[in-house]
């Protein structure tokens, strides 16, 4: 991994971490105003989301907003399979924690990417283009490789962060999944 990366990683959590509860609040609420415009997301019945760590973008609001659709969280991947699933979230409270510390349902309907119909995903920076740089261990890239040969196959992805993770350029590797759209307090930028 290049020196760049991990330092950009380390600024833009540091950055985010740094974010108020009020500023959270209200990037939380304004994000979600953007992203209810989004076709992907008024058409999808099944949408993946995630449970918010270290000042990532919160949007688990949106299950109480929108209780037509159906929330799904990753869970981290047992060996010997390297995807991730999504399981269906109620809208309460988790016990559960995995070995990151992120809560996971321990029951319910899981499903790969293919069972959804868009997935919102977590990031550590993003550029205009929809490269994305995440937490570094390729969780997300491996899960969604199949796009690598078929673009349009699966849910759409839109990343989603604060205004304050999008950079001019991220160099992209040959294993980097580009985003569809992504969405901040600011705006929703179109990637594709
Ligand atoms: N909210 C959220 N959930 C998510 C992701 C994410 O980015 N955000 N992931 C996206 O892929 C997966 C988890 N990926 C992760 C990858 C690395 C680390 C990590 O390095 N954590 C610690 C150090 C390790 C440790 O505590 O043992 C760290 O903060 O440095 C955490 C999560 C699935 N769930
Ligand atoms: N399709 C793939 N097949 C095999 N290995 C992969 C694949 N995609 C990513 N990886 C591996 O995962 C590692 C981490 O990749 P990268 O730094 O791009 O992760 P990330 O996108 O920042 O993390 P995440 O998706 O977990 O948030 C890389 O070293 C790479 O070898």
């Amino acid at each position: 991994m290049s020196e760049s990366k991990a330092e950009l990683r380390r600024t833009m959590r540091n950055a985010r971490r740094g974010l108020s509860v009020y500023q959270q609040r209200l990037a939380a609420h304004s994000a979600i105003n953007s992203l209810r415009t989004a076709p992907e997301f008024r058409t999808a019945r099944r949408v993946g989301i995630y449970w918010p760590m270290d000042g990532e973008l919160n949007l688990l609001g949106l299950a109480r907003r929108f209780p037509d659709k159906r929330f799904y969280l990753p869970l981290l991947p047992r060996e010997p399979r390297p995807h991730l699933r999504f399981c269906h979230w109620r809208g309460g409270a988790l016990t559960f924690r995995n070995r990151f510390g992120i809560p996971e349902p321990v029951r319910g309907d899981s499903r790969s990417p293919l069972g959804l119909d868009l997935v919102l995903v977590p990031l550590v920076a993003f550029d205009p283009s929809g490269a994305r740089l995440g937490m570094g261990a390729g969780f997300y890239d491996r899960t969604f490789a199949f796009k690598r040969h078929f673009p349009g196959a699966g849910p759409a992805m839109i990343g989603a962060a604060h205004q304050l993770q999008c950079v001019e350029h991220l160099p992209t590797d040959s294993w980097d999944i580009p985003l569809d759209a992504v969405v901040t307090d600011r705006r929703l930028y179109r990637c594709r």
